[in-house]
Formats: structure tokens, C-alpha cells, sequence
């Protein structure tokens, strides 16, 4: 496997790179960000990019923000964008279940396991949906729960998919009823299977840990939606009829970004060493994936000389 070519302090390589690329699909944790803390220079990369006319589009997995939410954040960050050029993995849900999946009433309402993010893009596709950020879902079992879930008496008959994402308020009550509903044969989706959260320059459980317990108690595997997922390569290729030859996915982890921008068959993949994933990783022999092109952050594309 041909080892990436690395960018940083290269400015003919840089002008290069830039040159094979018309739109630029940018991953958002470990990327521009870690947290709420903006990585050096990627205000400036972003314009940099923009002023040569390149199309930037920022395709995250994190689930827990719908796209007015992450405009707001990167509002908030300084860092200008605009609604439409925000694609999250809670709206490439959102459109599956919506326009693919299509569940037919009375089972077409989702149980949901995650934050508000994917509840705000089921509404925007007018997908009905339990769970979430209820509060009543938000605390311990009690002995009416153990027996109305049991019996199926707290159960809503017209759940007919469960939907796992980022969740920071999982508990063993959220479990049980997603659990439930699986066995009852609703569909098995997940917004992402990520298994870390790079956050506050470390890592916390990710959505792929999440849902897992799901994935032991059924022997399913769920229908990610999320990085790289090709329906979600599809779906943005769909909206911003893009030439996959004249795409780069920028990101920080192989198993996601880099996969999904190799099996989206796309120009280019270039890494950062800014989040999950090191050189290392992709020297490995069983490395799941090997970028084009590195840089140890984004903003070295400032580098480029014209
Ligand atoms: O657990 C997760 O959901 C992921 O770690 C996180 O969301 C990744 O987001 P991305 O790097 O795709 O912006
Ligand atoms: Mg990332």
C-alpha cells in the first residue's frame, strides 16, 4: 500500500495538492476542533481555501448537534460557515429514514438513543420519534419499570426502528426499551459507529460504544448512517453535486474520514495528526486505511506559497 505523502513545510507541494481540488469535505472533532477549543489557524486555512474559489463542506459524525446547532457553534468559535454547507450524521439519518427507508404507520415512529441533535433533523424530515432527551427517560429504573417493560404495557406499540447515537445521558432504562423494541423487530440504525470521542485534547466513549450494548444483546449489527457509510457519501454527492474526482476528505481518524473518502472512490484523502488517529496507525500492516496525503494540522495548508 502506497505510504501518504506529507504536506507540512512543502509549499510546491501544498500549491500542488490544492490545485487537484475543487471541493474540500472537512471533518469537524479532531479536525478544526477538539471540544471547544479551535485548533491554530484553521479560521485563516478555511478562507485561504475559500479565496481560491474551493467548495468547503463539513461532514461530521457527531450526532449530537443538528446543522443549525453546529452553525451556531461555529458562530460562536469564530469561524464563519453558512447552514448549507453542514452535513452531520443526525441529518444523514434523518434523510434515510425519511426518503429510503420510508417505515409505514402505524410503525413508522423511531426510538431514539441520543441527544437533541438527531431529534431537531428527524423533525425537519417529519419523522415521529420517542426517547432522546425526554427526561422521563433520564433517570433510575423503578419496580413499574421492570414490569410494564417486561409485560410491554410501557412499550409504544408504533415504534418501529431504534436509532443509536451519541448519548451522554445513557442508562440501563434507555437500554432496556431500545432493547425491547430490537427484539420486537423494529430496524436497527445507528447515526455512527465511532468507538472514541476526541474531546478537550482527550477521549471519551464514542457513539460506537453507545450503542454497543444494543449490538451484544441482539447479535445485530446496526445500519450506520454516519462516516463511511457510502448512503451518506451518496446523499452529499446528491445535494452538492460534486466531481468525486475533484474531492478530498480531510480528516482524523481512518476507520471514518479516511475509509469513507477511499470507498466514496474520491480524488483525494489527506490525514491530520490533530485527532484519533497517528502515523502509526496507517503504517500498520493491518492498517483499515491509508490517507493520499498528511499534514501534522490543516492550517499547513497556509503553507502554500501562491
Ligand atoms: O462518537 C462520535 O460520535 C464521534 O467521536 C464524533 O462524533 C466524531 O465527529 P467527527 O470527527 O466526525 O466530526
Ligand atoms: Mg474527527
Amino acid at each position: 500500500m502506497a505510504q501518504p505523502q506529507y504536506l507540512t513545510g512543502d509549499a510546491a507541494a501544498i500549491d500542488d495538492f490544492i490545485g487537484q481540488f475543487d471541493v474540500f469535505l472537512i471533518d469537524c472533532d479532531g479536525v478544526l476542533w477538539s471540544g471547544d477549543h479551535v485548533f491554530e489557524g484553521i479560521v485563516e486555512t478555511l478562507e485561504l481555501l475559500r479565496s481560491k474559489g474551493k467548495k468547503v463542506v463539513f461532514v461530521t459524525n457527531n450526532s449530537t448537534k443538528a446543522r443549525p446547532d453546529y452553525q451556531r457553534k461555529f458562530t460562536a468559535l469564530g469561524i464563519p460557515s453558512d447552514v448549507e454547507e453542514i452535513f452531520g450524521s443526525a441529518y444523514s439519518s434523518a434523510i434515510y429514514i425519511s426518503r429510503i427507508l420510508k417505515l409505514e404507520a402505524p410503525k413508522n415512529k423511531v426510538y431514539v438513543l441520543g441527544e437533541s441533535g438527531i431529534e431537531t433533523e428527524l423533525r425537519t424530515e417529519n419523522v415521529s420519534f420517542i426517547g432522546g432527551t425526554d427526561p422521563n427517560f433520564r433517570r433510575d429504573m423503578t419496580p413499574e419499570d421492570w414490569q410494564g417493560i417486561a409485560d410491554g404495557s410501557l412499550l409504544d406499540p408504533d415504534v418501529g426502528c431504534v436509532l443509536a447515537g451519541l448519548d451522554f445521558h445513557v442508562n440501563y432504562l434507555k437500554l432496556s426499551h431500545a432493547y425491547q423494541y430490537l427484539r420486537r423487530g423494529a430496524v436497527f440504525l445507528a447515526t455512527n459507529v465511532d468507538s472514541t470521542f476526541p474531546m478537550n485534547h482527550n477521549f471519551f466513549p464514542g457513539a460506537g460504544s453507545i450503542g454497543i450494548p444494543l449490538i451484544n444483546m441482539t447479535g445485530q449489527q446496526p445500519v450506520a448512517l454516519g462516516k463511511p457509510s457510502q448512503a451518506m457519501m451518496d446523499a452529499i454527492e446528491g445535494k452538492f453535486k460534486l466531481d468525486r474526482a475533484r474531492t478530498c476528505m480531510v480528516g482524523d481518524r481512518l476507520d471514518t474520514d479516511i475509509k469513507f473518502g477511499i470507498e466514496g472512490r474520491l480524488g483525494g484523502t489527506l490525514a491530520v495528526l490533530t485527532g484519533v488517529n497517528n502515523k502509526a496507525d496507517w503504517e500498520a500492516k493491518d492498517a483499515v486505511a491509508v490517507p493520499a496525503f498528511y499534514v501534522n494540522s490543516l492550517s499547513d495548508l497556509r503553507g502554500a506559497s501562491r
